[in-house]
């Protein structure tokens, strides 16, 4: 249940724009009481945003789940709004850490403990039947600037419920179903595979400190585009991947399989022995921070590809 009395009664707000999410802009505020800082995210109170704070607060509580701490619904003139207010991640973007790095070169086993905390993030979303569906490098945020600082996922703006619960467009339809084709019927293992691809894109990266698909430059997504990923063919190029272990790569491929149905699930990259025992993973230095410095202007780039990807593949009966 949300608050309903001016979210202003406990929290100034600050005028600094933490960034913009898909439903709503995040700012900073400060609990009037005890003068702590938090994030506020502001959305038009619409079942998209019902949906986006229902599920949130579902997932909230676990240590690498942006936390949220109130919810407000106020309304300004006239028009409804829900007001979420959430942990703040003052160590910002997985990526910009990594960028900043500078010398200390960064290693296969600190990515080995990146994508750990990442896997057991979407972990805790699977098992309550919750698919993120916009696991990108920007919704991945340190709570604070220390070296140990834990790795949270927020923004659930597209995050769905994959079990019955809700009507899947398609399964009400009058047909006699045992015709009908496995993808079609269960969009359950579509959406929960999406993350799973992005979690193989954002081990890549973490890696090298490039992204494995480049569409042919400023080609435009085809609009409409089935579930299938663009996916033309990744490679490991060298110099960046000749010291990177089997073992990674052999998850990479489990994770890029253009198939959805045939691509790895959580639990099983959990159960992999570069997650599962991502301690005795090799330090190796990598090339990723100086990559990540290098293309830095093309990193604008490869987040709009990688968004153009997500948005192919939420596949759901409304898109198909
Ligand atoms: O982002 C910060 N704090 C923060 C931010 C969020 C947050 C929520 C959402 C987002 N951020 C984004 C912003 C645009 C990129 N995608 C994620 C869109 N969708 C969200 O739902 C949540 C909690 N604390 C922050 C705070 C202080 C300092 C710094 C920095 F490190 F940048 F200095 C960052």
């Amino acid at each position: 249940a949300f608050h309903e009395y001016p979210v202003t009664q406990d929290y100034r707000i600050s005028r600094r724009v933490l960034g913009v999410g898909i439903n709503g802009k995040v700012v900073e505020c400060e609990n009037r009481v005890t003068s702590e800082k938090y994030a506020l995210k502001v959305l038009r109170d619409t079942e998209k945003a019902r949906r986006e704070v229902e599920l949130h607060v579902m997932a909230s509580g676990h240590p690498h789940i942006v936390s949220i701490h109130d919810v407000y619904k106020n309304s300004y003139n006239g028009v409804d709004c829900l007001l979420v207010v959430m942990e703040n991640m003052k160590g910002g973007e997985l990526f910009a850490r990594i960028q900043e790095r500078g010398q200390k070169a960064f290693t296969e086993r600190e990515a080995a403990g990146i994508v750990n905390e990442i896997c057991s993030a979407v972990a805790h979303l699977h098992r309550m039947s919750i698919a993120h569906r916009d696991l990108k490098p920007e919704n991945l945020l340190y709570c604070t600037t220390s070296g140990t600082a834990a790795l949270k996922l927020t923004d659930f703006g597209f995050a769905k419920k994959t079990d019955e619960s809700e009507p899947q467009g398609l399964k009400t339809a009058c047909f006699t179903p045992y015709y009908c084709a496995p993808e079609v019927l269960g969009t359950e293992k579509y959406d929960k595979s999406c993350d799973l691809w992005s979690i193989g894109v954002i081990m890549y990266i973490l890696l090298c400190g490039y992204p494995p698909f480049y569409s042919q430059h400023g080609q435009p997504m085809s609009p409409g585009m089935k579930a299938k990923i663009k996916s033309g063919q990744y490679t490991f190029p060298s110099p960046e991947w000749d010291c990177v272990s089997e073992a990674a790569k052999d998850l990479i491929r489990k994770l890029l399989r253009t198939e959805p149905t045939e691509r790895i699930t959580i639990e099983q990259t959990m159960e992999h022995k570069w997650i599962s025992h991502y301690r005795k993973v090799p330090d190796t230095p990598l090339f990723t921070s100086s990559n990540l410095c290098d293309q830095k202007e093309q990193w604008t780039d490869m987040q709009d590809e990688m968004e153009a990807t997500l948005a192919s593949m939420r596949v759901g009966p409304e898109n198909i």
